[in-house]
């Protein structure tokens, strides 16, 4: 069998996906399946550390948050996926995967902070790391955060699991006519505003000129195709 093209990887999840088909929250099949596709790449001897959204429980920006102080509905938000990256932990060690969820918001009798060479330490030991709290500031999103501890982390890619298949030229949900990019550089998409990520989180990957791929968590083997560097989703590119 070929080896995995990558030695180290972050991996980022998005919230909303965890949704599966219910209107809010965690779907336990769904959870269940995406944690199921972690364990078949930390098989492969992969290093995998994770960032976790917040978009099926709470957004800074969402109609809910509409009258509330910013930074405030932002540091819910950030809870949010304290709580997903807890659900996430909990569903790897039922499968075997020894998870460390590590937050960027001081919150210690629930999970440990968020301290770099730790999490360097738990990689090479073969644990799963779960960040949790995205960058611990408001005003950023868990795309930034998986940007910044990738960069950190010296991860090889970013890898962003969402429910679209790769970036198109348009939202896919909105543009039955939008055709998908089987790579495009950052600067063409940050010049275009496709909003499959945010511009912060492309600019930052580009300075550090650490590649992301979007692919599809919904598509069975995805994951796993990635990892092989067999062709899937959207390569972005310096
Ligand atoms: N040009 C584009 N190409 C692909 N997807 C796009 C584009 N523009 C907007 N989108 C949308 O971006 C969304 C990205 O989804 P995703 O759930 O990963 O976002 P997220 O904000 O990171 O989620 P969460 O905050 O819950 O982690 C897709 O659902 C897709 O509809
Ligand atoms: O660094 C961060 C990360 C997240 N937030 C807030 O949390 C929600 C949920 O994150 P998503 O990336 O949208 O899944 C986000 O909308 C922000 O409100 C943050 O403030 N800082």
């Amino acid at each position: 069998m070929s080896k995995p093209a990558y030695q180290r990887v972050l991996l980022k999840l998005s919230g909303e996906a965890l949704m599966g088909d219910d209107p809010f929250g965690i779907n336990r099949a769904t959870i269940e399946r995406m944690v199921a596709d972690v364990a078949e790449v930390a098989k492969l001897g992969v290093q995998v550390a994770v960032v976790i959204g917040g978009g099926n429980i709470f957004r800074g920006v969402a109609p809910g948050a509409q009258g509330m102080d910013r930074a405030t509905a932002d540091y819910m938000g950030m809870l949010a996926t304290v709580m997903n990256a807890l659900a996430l932990a909990d569903a790897m060690r039922h499968v075997g995967i020894t998870a460390r969820v590590m937050s960027a918001i001081g919150i210690e009798q629930v999970v440990e902070p968020y301290v770099r060479p730790k999490a360097l330490q738990y990689l090479e030991e073969g644990k799963v790391v779960v960040f949790a709290a995205g960058t611990g500031n408001p005003f950023f999103t868990t795309d930034t955060a998986a940007a910044l501890r990738g960069a950190e982390i010296s991860a090889e890619i970013v890898l962003k699991a969402t429910k679209v298949d790769g970036v198109y030229s348009a939202d896919p949900k909105k543009d039955p006519h939008a055709t998908r990019y089987e790579s495009i550089t950052f600067d063409e998409a940050i010049a275009k505003h496709l909003q499959v990520m945010d511009a912060t989180a492309f600019a930052l990957c580009r300075d550090q000129k650490l590649p992301i791929k979007v692919f599809s968590i919904v598509k069975p083997g995805a994951l796993t195709r990635v990892i092989m560097g067999e062709d899937e989703g959207t390569l972005v590119h310096v």
